[in-house]
């Protein structure tokens, strides 16, 4: 049984449990109409564990407990990547480090573009496992996906990471071209976040 929110939560008050600000700015946006107050790990001064799961889901529940431990807060961490179908659905959960120290998304974009050469497949897909987990060990997972094509060259300047090459499939706009609300309408992490919303957050959001 997943933990409804906000019994136990001091102040209703919620950890994000994320050092990318472009996660922190998309889960705020998706948390605004629940009346959660929220506060970004960075904010903590929370140090940033290191990922030694072999999936997305054990990405996910390890970065929420050490910050749910750390901080006293239940606390929700997203793990993410970009799953090219063609690439054995490499980069997967080794998205981030792709893109090395220097987080230079033009530079993995550029390699899984080199990769591609002469692939016909295009196809790619997102994952976003999120975790809500507590102080005293208590976690719940939620799994989503969204699927595309890959372009080149990359598309728009808006969102971050990958979003300039990721065509959604049915969308004419790369997520890189979308404005915040049109990849909420259809993004990995508001599909994970829409089944956290139904398992754990209790009546209808503020309006
Ligand atoms: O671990 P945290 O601190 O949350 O931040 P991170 O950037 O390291 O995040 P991940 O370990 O989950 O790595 C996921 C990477 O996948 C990419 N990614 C995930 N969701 C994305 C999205 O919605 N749009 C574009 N790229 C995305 C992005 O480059 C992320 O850095
Ligand atoms: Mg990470």
């Amino acid at each position: 049984m997943a933990r409804r929110f906000p019994a136990g939560a001091p102040g209703g008050r919620l950890v994000i449990a994320s050092h990318n600000a472009g996660k922190v700015r998309e889960i705020g946006e998706l948390l605004a109409p629940w009346g959660v107050t929220v506060v970004s790990a960075g904010e903590l001064g929370l140090p940033e564990p290191e990922e030694t799961g072999t999936t997305f889901v054990a990405n996910a529940e390890l970065k929420a407990h050490a910050a749910a431990r750390a901080s006293g807060l239940p606390a929700l961490a997203d793990d993410s990547g970009l799953e090219v179908a063609a690439l054995g659905g490499a980069p997967g959960i080794y998205s981030a480090r792709w893109a090395g120290p220097g987080k230079d998304f033009g530079h993995a974009m550029g390699e899984i573009e080199r990769r591609l050469a002469g692939a016909a497949d295009r196809r790619a897909r997102f994952v976003c496992a999120l975790t809500l987990a507590w102080p005293d060990g208590h976690a719940d997972t939620f799994l989503g996906t969204v699927d595309g094509t890959l372009v080149f060259p990359p598309r728009g300047d808006r969102g971050f990471g990958y979003d300039p090459m990721f065509l959604p499939l049915g969308s004419s706009e790369t997520f890189g071209q979308m404005d915040g609300a049109a990849k909420h309408g259809i993004s990995h992490r508001a599909d994970a976040f829409a089944q956290l919303v139904a398992a754990c957050f209790a009546g209808p959001a503020a309006s």
